[in-house]
């Protein structure tokens, strides 16, 4: 039987841990157990129950204070992340294996790690190889998707992602609940984008004529694909959250090998009733 994985990841506060805390409550009112991993070896908040915590390997502290590595911290971070591409039988032994197990990992903020680090498709293929089935979830706050180019550099981080990653991958805008009415109205172009009228849209912020012809080839490269698309995602709406999680689930055919459960059985009459008698009984009455 597979495991399923969903592997958080976005620009730094872009709501990742936020993201997996909202999807374990959600997920305890559907009565589905969902645990989280974190991966952020720099994390000081959360508020999720943890199933295992990279900080138990290693820190980003120990290693700047380190004298002979002498790392700032995002380098301190890239750090962590290799060692822990080193060490990924701490992350087995933290699992364990139990069937239909649905885990979270909480991914650190460093772009890099999505772009050009191998580290997370390393850690992609070692999942596979434990039969868990994974799902890219990309998370952008949707407050920095307002406007053409903001959303054009949000889709290409998106798209690297996807790439490097070459699983199934959700994306997702995030603090939906932080828009003004109107940025509301103004993303829904956003969420189900016409790329080629967003680069004719006069009003827009892409002025630079020298590229125009770049964004112009990027942008239809996107669109003639449908690469890349946004969900909506608001933490107050329960509906919303059931969507994105139903996405997910189906990118990776999550409950289809779910033993099928018999529908419980009507409960029998008693067997000693005798028909005949109660049949008499009537006739003679
Ligand atoms: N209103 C609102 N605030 C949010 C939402 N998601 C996240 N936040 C806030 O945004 C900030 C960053 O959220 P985090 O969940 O810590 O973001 P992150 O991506 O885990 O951040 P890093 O791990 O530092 O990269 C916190 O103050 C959250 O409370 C949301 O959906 N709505
Ligand atoms: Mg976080």
């Amino acid at each position: 039987m597979p495991r399923y994985a969903q592997l958080v990841m976005g620009p730094a506060g872009s709501g990742k841990s936020t993201y997996c805390s909202t999807m374990v409550q959600h997920s305890e009112t559907l009565n589905r157990s969902v645990q989280v991993v974190n991966l952020d070896p720099a994390a000081e908040h959360f508020d999720y129950p943890v199933m295992a915590d990279i900080r138990e390997l290693i820190q980003v502290d120990d290693v700047m204070e380190d004298d002979s590595l002498r790392f700032g911290p995002n380098g301190g971070l890239v750090f962590c992340m290799e060692y822990f591409a080193n060490n990924f039988d701490w992350l087995e032994e933290s699992l364990g294996h139990v069937e239909d197990d649905y885990i979270l990992f909480d991914c650190p903020g460093q772009i890099e790690l999505y772009t050009h680090l191998p580290v997370m498709k390393q850690l992609v293929e070692q999942l596979q190889q434990w039969e868990f089935r994974v799902c890219g979830v990309f998370l952008v706050d949707s407050q920095f998707m307002v406007e053409s180019f903001k959303f054009i550099s949000g889709v290409m981080a998106a798209l690297s992602a996807m790439v490097s990653l070459e699983i199934p991958q959700v994306n997702i805008m995030t603090k939906m609940d932080l828009l003004s009415p109107k940025a509301k109205k103004e993303i829904e172009k956003y969420l189900d984008p016409d790329m080629y009228s967003m680069m004719e849209d006069g009003s827009n912020t892409i002025r630079s004529k020298k590229f125009k012809k770049l964004t112009k080839a990027i942008c239809g490269l996107i669109d003639d694909y449908s690469i890349v698309r946004f969900l909506p995602f608001d933490r107050t709406d329960e509906e919303g959250i059931n969507i994105v999680l139903q996405h997910i689930d189906f990118s990776i055919q999550y409950g289809e090998d779910l033993e099928f459960k018999e529908p419980k059985e009507v409960e029998e009459e008693p067997a000693n009733l005798n028909y005949d008698e109660i049949f008499q009984d009537k006739v003679n009455s």
